[in-house]
């Protein structure tokens, strides 16, 4: 199956399976009245608000990007709002080494709490992942809200995100002095360059940003209006005048005390080494601030060795962020580039069977791997959420082995951690 992924049927095991409870499993289609149906249920199913008209509007359009699927229960008092919600599309993901791969994103998985516990997200995921695989997505990618969920679906977390939170009373500035130039932007104005700066400096374990995403993240919605208008923005261009770098940023009530203004980091995206510096420097030493919270931030960022005090930077937080679910095994292992030389027979258990299968794993001395299906006696076992979070390089299958997540011999684990853990962590900057 391949074409639109946006008109692709809903898949007929899970419609079958729904319909055995009496419930509709339908691509939402082009009703607006079906949208704003959709879009009820999503706010409802994330404890949400009831949306208004103008929120509705503004979700309208993103449904012409997106595959949505409600579950329809006719019985409802509400039939148009559906009683489960999924919404995918497809996006590359970047892979170690700088290629990427695309990959089926899901998003907006809800269940309202009257249909709970039947089956229902079950039928939702195992549908979208056939329909993912028969499209031909390699790899799908989710966020979730809560990490016991998707694991059972040969999900593995595969980035992870820290909190990082910064007392500037002690965060004297050590780091590099850039001889660019800081420019302080309006939120309009980063909708135009921003989305160009943040492409360059995607790393690997990120998807691509869309259009809704930079218009929420820079409160440019209507219905924003209000509660975006202390957002700021500042961008910093290198000595030839070129953008390399920005940060969206709010600076937050600071109470009856006037020198205490928290900041709360939005975006800092960064395209070179001096753009970061300088646009954290920029953040740090903001007058009448005493700290700056930023989320979403790699789990290795540099500022924490920019700082005269070190322990000025707290990591409030680390969680797993991206979670990856291979589907298509050669596809996905010679999809990136491999960390060093070496050859491997994996033996992979996928309960849901797309990835299952014993192959060996031959990677060239430019990091170069070839994938063939083998009878040879396996070097390492794991199942497919395993190997999906050593996909991107963020996990250690030395780690994985001592929390009996995958089995061989030490030699062959550590041959295969030194083969695919990057220098640099993947990151993923933002929920979706
Ligand atoms: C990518 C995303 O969108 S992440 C967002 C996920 N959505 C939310 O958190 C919104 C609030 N929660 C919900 O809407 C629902 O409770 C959902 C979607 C999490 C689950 O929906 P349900 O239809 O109740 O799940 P379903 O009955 O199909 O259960 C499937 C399996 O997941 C398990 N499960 C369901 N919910 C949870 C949970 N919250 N935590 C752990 N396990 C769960 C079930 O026990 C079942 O396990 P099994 O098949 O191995 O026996």
């Amino acid at each position: 199956m391949t074409g639109d992924f946006r008109t692709l049927p809903a898949d007929e095991r899970s419609a079958a399976a729904l319909a055995e409870q009496g419930l509709r499993y339908e691509l939402v289609g082009d009703d607006p009245e079906r949208h704003d149906g959709f879009s009820q249920a999503v706010s409802r199913g994330f404890y949400g608000e009831q949306l208004t008209a103008e929120r509705l509007g503004e979700r309208r359009p993103g449904f012409a990007d997106n595959r949505s699927i409600g579950v329809y229960d006719d019985m409802a008092a509400e039939p148009l709002v559906p009683v489960a919600t999924v919404d995918s599309w497809t996006s590359p993901l970047g892979m170690p080494g700088g290629s990427s791969l695309e990959s089926w994103a899901i998003s907006m998985v809800t269940v309202a709490p009257t249909h709970r516990r039947r089956g229902i997200a079950r039928a939702l995921l195992e549908g979208e992942l056939r329909t993912a695989a028969a499209h031909g997505s390699p790899i799908a990618v989710l966020t979730v809200s809560e990490s016991t969920i998707y694991g059972r679906y040969g999900f593995g977390p595969a980035t992870w995100a820290a909190e990082l939170v910064v007392d500037t009373t002690r965060a004297d500035w050590v780091g590099p002095t850039p001889a660019g130039r800081l420019h302080l932007v309006s939120r309009e104005a980063v909708r135009e360059f921003g989305p160009a700066i943040e492409e360059r400096a995607r790393a690997h374990g990120s998807i691509a940003t869309w259009g809704g995403f930079w218009d929420r993240q820079l409160g440019l919605r209507p219905s924003d209006a209000s509660s975006a208008a202390s957002i700021r923005a500042v961008r910093y261009d290198d000595e030839a005048g070129a953008p390399q770098g920005f940060a969206v940023y709010r600076v937050k009530d600071s109470g009856p005390d006037f020198t205490k203004h928290p900041v709360e980091v939005i975006e800092l995206i960064a395209a070179s080494d001096d753009a970061y510096a300088a646009l954290w420097r920029y953040l740090l030493e903001l007058d009448l601030v005493h700290e700056v919270v930023a989320v979403n931030r790699s789990v290795d960022e540099p500022v924490r060795f920019m700082v005269a005090d070190a322990r000025a930077v707290q990591t409030r937080s680390v969680t797993d962020h991206l979670w990856a679910r291979i589907l298509d095994l050669p596809r996905c292992l010679e999809g990136r580039t491999w960390q060093q030389a070496g050859r491997l027979v994996l033996d992979v258990a996928d309960p849901l069977d797309f990835a299952s299968g014993r192959i060996a794993l031959d990677v060239d001395a430019d990091g170069r791997a070839t994938v063939s299906s083998s009878t040879e006696n396996p070097d390492i076992t794991l199942g497919v959420a395993a190997l999906s979070s050593v996909l991107l390089g963020g996990a250690s299958p030395i780690t994985l082995a001592a929390a009996g997540r995958l089995a061989g011999e030490p030699t062959a684990v550590e041959r295969l951690s030194r083969m695919a853990v990057t220098p640099t962590p993947p990151t993923l900057g933002f929920w979706f």
